[in-house]
């Protein structure tokens, strides 16, 4: 190579590897595997160190990644906060063990392990016991204060117990843990939102957001796997993190100590497979040398620590041919497209089908059928197609035509400015539709009509006794007993015979009775209004008390409840002004369905002087009947919980309480107040 084409070759990857950061850090996405951008920056260093002339002294491969943004406060690291450096490669652990023997001159050394868990890099600063500051990593000098987000996550302690040191700071990585990540995905494909890419991703775009109630939604976790701070007394790693383990901090309990680089490679090979079963997506693991002395010995580079590195895993892949694409329709009519492969052994199971995402993601990929794929396995459960051998491709292959009407009823298909999917607009008449709409109004969290599965739904639309939701209340025990429908067996491949007999004919009968008293912001939930969760239907429900005020609603005064943006002020109106859906709620009114709320179950709010206290009530009392008291308790903004605990604010006691009762809150130095003390409170 020239030095010429050296130096151009650098400026191109020095673009690309930006490029990539800028995703990743600021915009939470990624269009490149992390394997494929770790080798981006191997190639680049390799080029530098050839032609040291053309280093950049800003050079991806002197920086840590990320940067600050303009949403938040920036707080200057008092330690900064680097990179590790990183191998997919057991040569390079034995390398990085020989420069650590070398670096300590002889000394015996051992190694702390840890997975290397795939979220966001937080540093937590206590002070006095209290949490003072949840600092992003930024560009590793400073970073955002997004103090008020990383509250909302519940295993970060706002205020520690017992003997801490006055000040210090704690590392650890906040994360969505996968199966809050499928549930918040399966919410938002129930409510016709885009899915979330990846839990990473996901954890990074939400820890970045402005409002900490929606943050306090998804439910992060956090594991913590570094102490910082002055004079703490602690010689090792370990102890570091028995301390933080002790203070209450969440560690992962999956560490180890061993005591040499074999001992390590154990741990890896230990950890490949296993870590499939955490709760929380890892990418590899993390040795430190496990001495603190023996750590400052060793020093940092300008990126990276000296006496630690990660191994990371691969992801597995593999190549296989895409034979044609299908699309599915998703109850909300977004449509999905799904590729087609000739069948290829991956990560020990057969793949034949792996996820595209949407039209983007295919030509992004410029992906043509007869094409030789890569498929990736992640942590994900559905493997998805990472890029093309262009070298194989055939010369007379076509790129894609997406298409452009709904492969189950024809309909052309929109897609709106700023989404990813296409839509199927035909709502009331498209099958997959129907079907989903009325699972929907069925599940458990809307009006819980358990016993009707989604094969009978199919029967009963088969034979065209119903063809909404609504139709499930004209049912009658005679038309469901004996009733037969034909079923599709995905195994093998054949339609099979089915029919109902009179106990479950009944049990669906009753169900559908019960569901009548479901209250209504579950009907409301049930109804399917694009956007509008089970959150939103609650608040909507609670500020306009019935279906009537709800569909004569304006935009104004939609917009102006509580978390109801635009997005959803709209969906609401376009779905009142829709003729099929007032005939729907029509024939829910006429069946006796909740639509609207229940007066006797509103409290309303008086106050908030009991924020954030709990309460047990115990024992009889002269004023209140004790339901009355409960709703005194949350109506000035308290809790009341069923048993006693140190945690427990107060314990409101009547007459002939239980002694043992009495006793456990007195041992715990609960604080006891009889009615009147109670009453007091509330008129202060
Ligand atoms: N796909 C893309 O487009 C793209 C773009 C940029 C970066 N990336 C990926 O992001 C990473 C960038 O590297 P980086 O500088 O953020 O470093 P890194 O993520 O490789 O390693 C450092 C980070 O590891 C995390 N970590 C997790 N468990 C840990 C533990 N037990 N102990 C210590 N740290 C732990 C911390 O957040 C720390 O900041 C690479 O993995 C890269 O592949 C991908
Ligand atoms: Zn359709």
């Amino acid at each position: 190579m020239t030095p010429d084409q050296a130096q151009e070759q650098i400026k191109q990857l020095t673009d690309q590897i930006n490029y990539h950061s800028d995703l990743y850090y600021q915009k939470s996405k990624s269009e490149i595997s992390d394997f494929d951008f770790d080798q981006l920056l191997v190639k680049l260093a390799a080029l530098e160190s050839e032609f040291p002339q053309f280093k950049a002294e800003d050079s991806p491969t002197q920086r840590v990644g990320g940067t600050i943004t303009k949403e938040f406060d920036s707080v200057i690291h008092k330690y900064p906060m680097l990179s590790l450096g990183n191998t997919y490669s057991e040569e390079d652990l034995i390398e990085f063990d020989n420069r650590v023997a070398k670096g300590l001159e002889g000394q015996t050394y051992e190694y702390f392990c840890e997975l290397k868990f795939d979220g966001v890099a937080l540093s937590l600063t206590y002070e006095d016991g209290v949490l003072k500051r949840a600092v992003t990593r930024g560009d590793g000098t400073q970073g955002d204060d997004i103090t008020t987000n990383a509250k909302t996550i519940r295993s970060i302690p706002l205020k520690l117990k017992g003997e801490v040191p006055a000040e210090f700071e704690v590392r650890g990585e906040a994360f969505f843990p996968i199966k809050e990540f499928q549930r918040v995905n399966a919410e938002r494909e129930d409510i016709g939102l885009d899915l979330l890419a990846n839990p990473r991703n996901a954890a990074s775009g939400t820890l970045k957001m402005q409002d900490s109630s929606v943050v306090s939604q998804r439910r992060l976790d956090c594991f913590l796997y570094y102490l910082l701070g002055e004079n703490l007394g602690y010689q090792t790693h370990s102890e570091c993190m028995a301390a933080v383990e002790s203070w209450g901090f969440n560690v992962s309990p999956t560490y180890s100590k061993r005591s040499s680089i074999q001992g390590v490679l154990a741990y890896i090979h230990e950890w490949e497979e296993k870590r499939h079963t955490l709760p929380v997506e890892t990418d590899g693991i993390v040795i430190k040398v496990n001495d603190l002395n023996q750590q400052d010995q060793l020093g940092f580079t300008a990126k990276s620590p000296r006496w630690a590195i990660s191994y990371k895993y691969k992801a597995e892949s593999a190549t296989t041919v895409l034979e044609s694409i299908t699309y599915q329709v998703g109850r909300t009519g977004s449509v999905t497209p799904v590729a087609n492969l000739s069948p290829v052994l991956l990560a020990g199971t057969t793949v034949k089908r792996a996820s595209l995402h949407n039209a983007d993601q295919i030509e992004r990929l410029d992906l043509r059928i007869g094409d030789t794929v890569f498929v990736e396995k992640g942590g994900e459960i559905i493997p998805k197609v990472t890029a093309v051998n262009l070298d194989l491709r055939k010369t007379d292959s076509e790129p894609i035509v997406y298409i452009t009407e709904c492969p189950e009823c024809g309909t052309p298909l929109v897609r709106q400015e700023g989404e990813a999917n296409h839509y199927c607009p035909n709502a009331d008449a498209c099958p997959p539709q129907v079907l989903g709409r009325i699972e929907h109004f069925i599940q458990r969290k809307a009006v819980d009509i358990d016993s009707l599965g989604p094969e009978t739904i199919r029967g009963l639309l088969q034979n065209n006794l119903i063809s909404n939701y609504a139709d499930l209340y004209s049912l009658t025990f005679d038309q469901l007993n004996g009733l037969e429908f034909r079923i599709f067996s995905d195994k093998k491949g054949e339609y099979t015979a089915r029919s109902l007999r009179d106990k479950s004919a009944g049990n669906i009968i009753k169900a559908i009775e019960v569901s009548k008293k479901v209250p209504f912001e579950r009907v409301l939930f049930g109804l399917g209004i694009r956007f509008v969760g089970k959150t939103v239907a609650e608040k909507l429900a609670a500020h306009f008390q019935n279906i009537d005020a709800l569909g004569l609603a304006s935009f104004e005064s939609l917009i102006a409840v509580d978390e109801i943006g635009d997005r959803i002020a709209h969906s609401v109106i376009a779905f009142f002004q829709n003729e099929e859906h007032i005939k729907t709620i029509e024939k829910l009114r006429q069946a006796g369905v909740q639509l609207k709320t229940d007066q006797s179950q509103i409290i309303v709010p008086e106050s908030n002087i009991f924020a954030d206290k709990t309460f047990v009530i115990s024992g009889v009392f002269t004023q209140f009947s004790r339901d009355e008291l409960q709703e005194k308790i949350k109506a000035n903004g308290g809790k009341v919980i069923s048993s006693i605990s140190k945690k427990l604010d107060y314990l409101v006691a009547g007459d002939k309480m239980g002694p043992s009762k009495l006793e456990k809150a007195t041992t715990l130095g609960i604080k006891i107040i009889s009615e009147e003390e109670f009453i007091q409170m509330i008129n202060n």
